[in-house]
């Protein structure tokens, strides 16, 4: 991998004093295990030994002590790898699993106004892109913390009507708390004198990337891998149903892997809330590749729709693409909804037999239907502990590299826009659009998991130096895949473009569309007065081909 485009931060605090060129670390560098460190300060070099488990946190206070200063605040490398940085903010962590022989300098403090604008944090490199979104690695100026900023640019959300799904990934990514799904940090929006208006997410940083990525490396994974992965996932998922949210866009591109290799499910544009356990949604969305029978047949979905996504992404780990995988999407859709699965012989008749029962054609059938735990006490899961494994108290199967990037160059190597993190904070008035965007969840950690949240750091080898050869089967790895959503068939794109005031006068009309699909989920909260309204409303659904009918009640 080569070295990608580092923005330099800026350190005007080293400029006036001494300066700390840098800190050189050799982890292994004695028999005895100890670590000889060097400060270079100036043109002096100050040499330690410290045992081996001195913290990143005693290393930023020496650093300090010998520059007389109180303003450093985390370490960096200097080639700009991403898992050390990340692990460099962290006080806690010991320096024992660093790679031998380490050039770092030092992050100094910069005072901020607020958490909650753009020019609290530097950017650093792009990590990451969305359909409409692009993902930067920054670091908080006052903190040297390092977070994913999803930037979305809001006229394209305009352009393309999405408003409606930018806040409800907002909403539940500012209610979910749980230690596999990505954490919220603070989102707000700002603006230029062009009025080019962005809408930032600040995101837990995920630096190993995604598993997609590391799953392309490889192949495939063996069944041990892939069940540890998806262990997580399903417990993830559970959380999010107990919590009467359906993810609906599994795949492997939207989990993502936190330093110390457990999993963080990421992405939330497509997820939504269903208040009824038994409740549908008729939205047409998804990546098509790991579309559900009901998806495709359009007659509504409910909780079921990710238990198949779920069977999908254990086929996709197992064997490095998505079941019925072909070519022609006319063909796969076919396939999904009649053809029966075939199975490479490798693979062990439990998954097989797990995997057939999470892909079953009939939602009401599927396993998971009748209860989450139908899944979880599956024989393939039979070695797994949910109490430890939730608890991170089982190891992972890899630590991600602290050697190298663990994101693509398709990526890291496109410059950053600097005029997104030049611009002022936008505060949206009540009554506009994005209103209920601008919000602050910093710091917020669930009481819950307490101490079991720390992670627990275990040299089980690294993904980057695993033997592979049994598994890797060169170009059989699926592409990178989108996710979508057809805006007709979106109850609240419909909410969200006909402008029509949600009045409950009297005589209530209820709403009925055809195609029927729609009727359900309108009905319960589309409640219109006649006449004019209803003129609009009609000729605007007909240009979409559908059409309306009243009846009072
Ligand atoms: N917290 C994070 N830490 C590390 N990388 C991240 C993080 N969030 C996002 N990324 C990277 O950026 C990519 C795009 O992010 P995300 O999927 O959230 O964008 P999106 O616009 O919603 O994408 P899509 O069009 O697939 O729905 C991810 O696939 C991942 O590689």
């Amino acid at each position: 991998m080569g070295q990608s485009p580092i923005i330099p931060e800026s350190n005007s605090k080293s400029t006036n004093r001494q300066r700390l060129k840098h800190i050189r670390i050799k982890p292994h560098a004695n028999q005895n295990g100890t670590i000889r460190i060097n400060f270079s300060i100036d043109s002096n070099i100050t040499t330690y030994n410290f045992d081996n488990l001195v913290t990143v946190g005693f290393l930023i206070s020496e650093a300090n002590r010998l520059m007389k200063t109180d303003s450093i605040i985390a370490l960096k490398t200097l080639e700009g790898i991403e898992t050390l940085d990340y692990l460099l903010t962290n006080y806690e962590k010991t320096l024992d699993h660093f790679p031998n022989i380490l050039n770092l300098s030092p992050v100094f403090y910069e005072k901020i106004e607020s958490e909650i604008e753009i020019q609290s944090y530097h950017p650093i490199k792009v990590i990451g892109k969305g359909g409409f979104s692009q993902v930067s690695l920054v670091r908080q100026k006052n903190t040297g913390k390092l977070y994913a900023c999803k930037t979305v640019s809001k006229a394209n959300i305009l352009k393309q009507k999405k408003v409606f799904l930018l806040l409800s990934e907002h909403k539940i990514l500012s209610k979910v708390s749980h230690p596999f799904i990505i954490q919220l940090h603070s989102c707000f929006q700002t603006v230029t004198f062009m009025q080019i208006n962005y809408l930032h997410f600040i995101l837990e940083f995920c630096p190993g990337g995604e598993l997609f990525y590391h799953l392309g490396n490889l192949g495939k994974f063996t069944e041990d891998q892939a069940r540890f992965y998806f262990a997580e996932v399903v417990l993830a998922l559970e959380y999010l149903h107990e919590n009467k949210i359906v993810f609906r866009d599994l795949k492997p591109e939207n989990i993502l892997l936190a330093s110390d290799g457990h999993i963080k499910l990421s992405d939330f544009g497509l997820a939504r809330e269903i208040i009824r356990s038994d409740e549908k949604r008729y939205t047409y969305c998804g990546s098509a590749e790991y579309m559900s029978p009901e998806m495709i047949s359009r007659n509504g979905h409910g909780k079921e729709i990710d238990y198949y996504g779920l069977g999908s992404l254990l086929f996709e780990l197992l064997t490095g693409s998505p079941p019925f995988y072909d070519e022609n999407t006319e063909r796969m859709f076919w396939k999904i909804q009649h053809e029966e699965l075939s199975f490479p012989k490798y693979m062990s008749e439990d998954a097989v037999d797990l995997i057939s029962r999470l892909l079953d054609k009939n939602e009401k059938k599927r396993i998971g239907s009748k209860s989450f735990n139908e899944i979880k006490d599956h024989i393939w899961f039979s070695t797994i502990h949910w109490k430890r494994l939730l608890h991170k108290k089982t190891s992972p199967p890899f630590i991600p590299s602290m050697s190298m990037s663990n994101f693509s160059e398709e990526f890291t190597l496109l410059p950053i826009e600097m005029q997104v993190f030049s611009e002022d904070t936008w505060r949206p008035c009540e009554g506009d659009k994005f209103f209920e965007f601008d919000n602050i969840y910093a710091g917020r950690v669930s009481d819950e998991w307490g101490e079991n949240m720390r992670p627990s750091y275990v040299s089980s080898g690294d993904l980057s130096t695993v033997n592979t050869n049994s598994s890797i089967q060169h170009g059989q790895t699926f592409s990178r895949t989108e996710s979508f959503l057809d805006m007709n068939t979106d109850e609240s794109f419909i909410n969200e473009n006909i402008n029509l005031p949600r009045v409950s006068l009297s005589p209530r009309i209820h709403l009925h569309l055809n195609p029927p699909m729609l009727i359900e989920s309108l009905s319960s909260d589309f409640l219109l007065e006649a006449s004019p309204m209803k003129l609009a409303l009609q000729q605007k659904l007909r240009k979409k081909n559908l059409n309306l009918t009243f009846t009072s009640k």
